[in-house]
């Protein structure tokens, strides 16, 4: 097998309308928008209906699409009722995915496999996956679920849902861009696996509870919460360099740093840092520093090993940010799920209804079978009275 495509990488599976990653320039397009554009301009809401519609909404439509929003995002009682019963120690994304399978239970008409039922299943999970979120956040910590504002953003929701008080301007401000920067990333490990799901005709709940599930893994969305666990091990400036240095030389990653597709910096994480720097001044405290010079170390490590450079991603940030905004760690993850739905549900949307050629069909990869302990093929069978408790050897 050529080296290279080792995880698919450089192998073309679909056209994609949605995004567009430029890794040598650091340049993220979604539908045809850049991201930085998006930032200064945008609002999440708008963003979110221009990744599902293709184009920006007109005042009215946009005001349609928040109505929907709103009105979707209470959470079904048995749902609250079934957080209830869960372990406390329950992780956030496992909480997400299971409840994310268990919305399709109460969707209008499941076997409605038209456009519309999709495009209404979107909405649903955009509007539910962040009082999700917020509501198991309370639950494990003995506290009241807060229903939602009839009125405001969708990041003013979330974080009034988290916290049962109303969030500053600025604070909505920040979780706004927060939620813009991460809503969408091209064939990404879980939207890969949305849309692969989506490939075999499963239903929308079905695609993105795999896409959650793919989110959650350290190498993926995951490695926000380790970022931030990073940190606080370093916890100390000072104490970078030699922390970074021995991570490196045992063979270890720094979480946070390099990418699949960049070979510079991730333009998300440039906005990120400035709100991580920001927020980290005016609280006073030494994560913005911390992280800033685990990035400096790591680079300067692999130049002067000569090892291949890396640079920060969109995790590298975020983690400092949101600890200085007093959101729980383990919750890191979740709000990238609860940004990264509107991209999720856009491609799935792509695989089941894209009408140019060539349309998309059902993903099948092949493997290359390198046979086993007893040979690539023809292995006798031996009856379980007449196997050796040492016989497997790899
Ligand atoms: C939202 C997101 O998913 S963004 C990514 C979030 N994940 C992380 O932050 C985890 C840390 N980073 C990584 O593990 C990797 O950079 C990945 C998985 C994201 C990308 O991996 P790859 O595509 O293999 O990266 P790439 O081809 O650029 O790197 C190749 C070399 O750099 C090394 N490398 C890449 N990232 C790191 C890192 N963070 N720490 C140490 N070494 C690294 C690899 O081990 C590899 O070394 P080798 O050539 O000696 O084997
Ligand atoms: O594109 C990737 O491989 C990972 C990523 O940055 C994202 O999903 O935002």
């Amino acid at each position: 097998m050529d080296a290279r495509n080792i995880g698919l990488r450089n192998i073309e599976v679909a056209d994609t309308k949605i995004c567009s990653i430029d890794g040598e320039n650091g340049k993220l397009i979604y539908r045809g928008y850049d991201i930085l554009d998006l930032v200064k301009h945008s609002t999440f809401e708008e963003t979110a209906y221009l990744l599902l519609f293709g184009e920006l909404p007109t005042a009215s439509q946009l005001k349609d699409f928040s109505r929907r929003l709103t009105e979707a995002r209470g959470i079904p009682e048995p749902l609250i009722k079934n957080l209830k019963n869960r372990p406390k120690r329950a992780q956030p994304m496992d909480v997400l995915q299971s409840c994310v399978s268990e919305l399709a239970d109460y969707d209008l008409n499941i076997e409605d496999s038209s456009k519309e039922a999709h495009v209404r299943r979107a909405i649903t999970l955009i509007a539910k996956i962040p009082a999700i979120v917020a509501a198991w956040n309370r639950v494990r910590n003995g506290q009241h679920v807060v229903d939602p504002l009839e009125e405001g953003s969708h990041a003013a929701n979330f974080l009034y849902m988290l916290r049962g008080v109303e969030p500053s301007a600025e604070e909505v401000k920040v979780m706004d861009i927060c939620l813009i920067l991460h809503a969408e990333h091209s064939f990404n490990a879980s939207t890969f696996a949305a849309r692969e799901i989506a490939s075999t005709r499963a239903h929308m709940y079905a695609c993105i509870s795999g896409a959650v599930g793919a989110l959650s893994g350290e190498l993926h969305g995951g490695a926000n919460v380790q970022v931030m666990k990073m940190l606080l091990e370093i916890a100390d400036p000072a104490n970078v360099d030699k922390w970074v240095a021995s991570r490196l030389q045992s063979g270890g990653r720094i979480m946070g740093m390099g990418h699949a597709v960049y070979r510079t910096t991730d333009p998300r994480a440039d906005v990120l840092a400035r709100l991580s720097k920001e927020i980290s001044r005016e609280k006073n405290n030494k994560w913005y520093e911390i992280t800033e010079r685990v990035e400096r170390a790591t680079k300067k490590y692999m130049l002067e090993h000569k090892r291949q450079a890396i640079y920060p991603n969109v995790d590298l940030y975020s983690a400092s940010l949101y600890y200085s905004m007093g959101i729980p760690m383990d919750l890191n993850t979740p709000i990238f799920a609860i940004s990264r739905i509107a991209g999720w549900s856009a491609h799935v949307i792509e695989e089941k209804f894209a009408e140019a050629a060539p349309k998309p069909a059902l993903y099948r990869p092949k493997a290359v079978y390198v046979g086993k302990y007893c040979g690539p093929m023809g292995c006798e069978y031996t009856p379980l009275s007449g196997r050796q408790e040492q016989q497997h050897t790899s």
